[in-house]
């Protein structure tokens, strides 16, 4: 199967264009107000109109109630959900039987022991996102531009696609994946002049040097 590469935190027509005209698979938009990429649902609406089937959308939510994610769907009509906050596998079982969308999970690694959820997600996710533990003190959940130890991850046996995301960029993309395994990548930060602002030499950088590792694997 291919590489699946997603951007989040999109928030402006311009580098929406030029994730999709890179081939981005997945393109996201943040829903949740402490972020810098917060979108408004109309902004929401505009940029998902932009998408034409280019690629899939994901709306990136963290612990949204029912009337959030109803609001949502009307404006960006997703094509995934993804949860990135503390929501329980029987929350997901809400959000999918309601929403009827796929749903990816994003599961916090900073120890072996962040593991130990995976067998209920993964009887319930459509795909699980594993991404740094942010620190406590921390305003959000992730999009903080800080790695794992992708280490952690090198004996997994996980029936279910998975993505790695945390601190990647063009730089360190290919060992992430060379490490995990994963079958896609996904970042904020690594694209970013600021937090919040994409950067599109950036955003072609990143794709680029994660594509480069799917030719290298397949010779
Ligand atoms: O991007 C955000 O602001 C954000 C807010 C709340 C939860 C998750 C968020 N982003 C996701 O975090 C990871 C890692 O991002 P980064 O590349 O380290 O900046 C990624 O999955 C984003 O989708």
């Amino acid at each position: 199967m291919s590489l699946l590469v997603k951007i989040c935190g999109l928030s402006t027509r311009e580098t929406l264009d030029v994730a999709l005209d890179a081939g981005a698979d997945m393109v996201g938009f943040v829903f949740f107000p402490p972020s810098p990429r917060h979108l408004s649902l109309e902004a929401g609406r505009d940029l998902g109109r932009q998408v034409k089937r280019r690629a899939l959308k994901v709306a990136l939510t963290v612990d949204a109630d029912d009337a959030t994610l109803d609001n949502i769907m009307d404006a960006l009509s997703p094509d995934i959900l993804q949860l990135h906050g503390k929501e329980s596998v029987a929350r997901l079982r809400d959000i999918k039987q309601r929403f009827g969308r796929p749903v990816m999970k994003a599961v916090p690694v900073a120890t072996a022991a962040d593991l130990a959820v995976l067998p209920g997600y993964a009887a319930v996710a459509d795909r699980i996102l594993f991404d740094a533990r942010a620190p406590k003190d921390a305003t959000r959940p992730g999009g903080l531009g800080a790695p794992f130890d992708w280490h952690l991850l090198e004996n997994l046996d996980l029936k279910l696609p998975y993505m790695v995301s945390g601190g990647l960029d063009a730089g360190n993309v290919a060992e992430a994946l060379r490490v995990t395994r994963a079958g896609g990548v996904d970042v904020s930060s690594g694209v970013e002049s600021a937090p919040g602002v994409k950067d599109p030499q950036l955003i072609e950088a990143f794709i680029r040097a994660a594509r480069a590792t799917q030719e290298l694997s397949v010779r």
